[in-house]
């Protein structure tokens, strides 16, 4: 008989060797799934090494190149990027969210964007979607006087000083700055939102720490070891980002408390001043009364309204500012919607030409086309969110994109980048065109529009997709 010793290592040699190596390799139902890279059986080293470097998006693309829809990037990761069998069943509710979303809590309070479950989350948007919906955006008196407000008497002398003196205009730093006046104006109320589009140091205040709050790779990919080293290694999490945070939770902070304030008084413009009630203030304010959750009502409101800040003015400022790019390399295309701008009535003149100064309806610039194929072009190949968005298989084993039906628990993601490019979908992908939406037959229109996820799609769906397709448009067209 061998002594035990021996036999409790061979064991778990056995065992080791077998978790390891021969069930992720040969066993497992990932195993029949073409690998990333060699060692994505074994280890999450290679792809988490590609996250840190910032060469994620390219280098799953790049697989998926090789290897078609569907490729496994670790030993429990795949990665999906077809519609059939794919974003359609992943996205279509069923695969909770990946616990990286944790990562966009604030103030530690979950938000409906980093809410895991679906229960949850539900109950939070269902209270908040109507203000969000199209045509409650069309008809809102309040977001009428808000684009009249930015346009007239911010953006337009804004653009009107630097041509007068000839002065550079720092493009992203705008284009964030409108986005962010629109997003705070609707959610906190006008008289209570930023003026970032005039006040530039206002602007920088709030950018600079606003991009050095979070260190994403490490909440986002390893949270745990991060918790337990930050406090050895300072670099995991510097001072300057846990300053940064408290700065931008603070902002947010003194806008929830003034929209509050906004919510009880009877609102009234004063001279200078246009007011316009707290819509989404009022709506989340709604969605907490009942308070299902163990977290106090204020920080509930100012976790989601922070969100909601951070989601919208980031996502529209990058789209504005790579339209504005394109159409700076396409004079050709600036020409043509010029046109097609002045078909509107009323055009934008400035200084304007009626008091109080009237914009072209939101449904008129709806219905431009070449308007449209510019912005629907430009989030395909610049999508704002271009990353994957991940979540976990459901316990029912299911089947994606030609795999055996996938165990619980597997990390699964898509990503616009790679869907956005697909040669037989959007010939010569690379290329920003918009005259393929303007010259595609309606056929080819509808399968464009199925691969089409800048957005994403299903219940998890970008709640806030046509604010920001009616917040960009004015401000293209002046
Ligand atoms: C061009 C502009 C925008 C793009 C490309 C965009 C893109 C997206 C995408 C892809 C998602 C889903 C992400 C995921 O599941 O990982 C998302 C969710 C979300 N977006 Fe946007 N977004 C934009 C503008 C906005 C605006 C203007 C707001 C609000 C004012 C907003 C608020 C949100 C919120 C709250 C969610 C979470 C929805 C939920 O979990 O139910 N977004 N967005």
């Amino acid at each position: 008989m061998l002594p035990l010793t021996p036999v409790v290592t061979l064991c778990i040699i056995s065992y080791v060797i077998y978790k390891f190596i021969l069930y992720p390799a040969f066993i497992s139902p990932l195993s029949k799934i073409p690998n990333a890279h060699p060692s994505s059986p074994f280890s999450s080293l290679w792809i988490l090494i590609k996250r840190f470097t910032h060469q994620e998006n390219r280098t799953i693309h790049a697989a998926h190149v090789k290897h078609g829809d569907i490729v496994r990037l670790g030993p429990n990761e795949i990665s999906v990027n077809c519609v059939d069998d794919g974003i359609r069943t992943i996205y279509s509710g069923g695969f909770e969210k990946w616990p990286w979303y944790d990562q966009f809590d604030n103030f530690g309070v979950p938000c409906m964007f980093s809410t895991a479950e679906s229960k949850p989350h539900s109950y939070r948007r269902r209270v908040i979607a109507n203000v969000y919906s199209k045509s409650y955006l069309q008809s809102s008196p309040e977001m009428h006087k808000i684009s009249q407000t930015i346009i007239f008497s911010r953006l337009l002398p804004v653009l009107e000083s630097a041509v007068t003196n000839q002065e550079p205009v720092e493009v992203l730093g705008l284009s964030h700055a409108i986005a962010m006046d629109f997003v705070t104006a609707f959610m906190f109320g006008l008289q209570n939102g930023s003026n970032f589009t005039q006040d530039v140091s206002a602007r920088r205040q709030f950018l600079i720490p606003y991009q050095r709050r979070r260190s994403y790779f490490w909440s986002g990919e390893l949270p745990s070891l991060k918790s337990i080293v930050k406090n050895f290694i300072p670099v995991i999490e510097p001072k300057y980002v846990q300053e940064a945070t408290s700065y931008i939770e603070n902002w947010t902070l003194t806008l929830t408390k003034a929209a509050e304030k906004s919510s009880t008084t009877k609102l009234s413009d004063e001279e200078n001043v246009a007011t316009t009630a707290p819509i989404v203030y009022n709506q989340v304010h709604q969605s907490t009364l009942k308070n299902p959750f163990p977290y106090p009502q204020e920080l509930q409101i100012a976790t989601e309204l922070q969100d909601h800040l951070a989601a919208g003015h980031e996502t529209s400022g990058i789209t504005l500012c790579y339209l504005f790019h394109e159409l700076s390399l396409h004079p050709e295309l600036q020409t043509q919607l010029r046109k097609e701008f002045l078909t509107l009535s009323p055009t934008l003149d400035f200084p304007p030409s009626t008091s109080p100064p009237e914009l072209p309806s939101p449904q008129s610039l709806d219905a431009l086309p070449i308007l449209q194929a510019c912005l629907m072009e430009t989030l395909r190949i610049h999508a704002a969110i271009p990353g994957p968005e991940p979540r976990i298989t459901p316990s029912k084993p299911t089947s994606l994109a030609g795999s055996p039906p996938l165990p619980p628990g597997v990390r699964v993601s898509s990503q616009p980048y790679t869907l956005h490019r697909r040669a037989d979908v959007f010939p010569d992908p690379q290329a920003w065109k918009p005259e393929r939406w303007l010259e595609a037959s309606e056929e080819q229109r509808a399968e464009m529009g199925r691969w089409f996820w800048a957005f994403g799609s299903g219940g998890r769906m970008c709640i806030g997709s046509n604010f920001a397709m009616q917040g960009t448009i004015p401000s293209l067209d002046v």
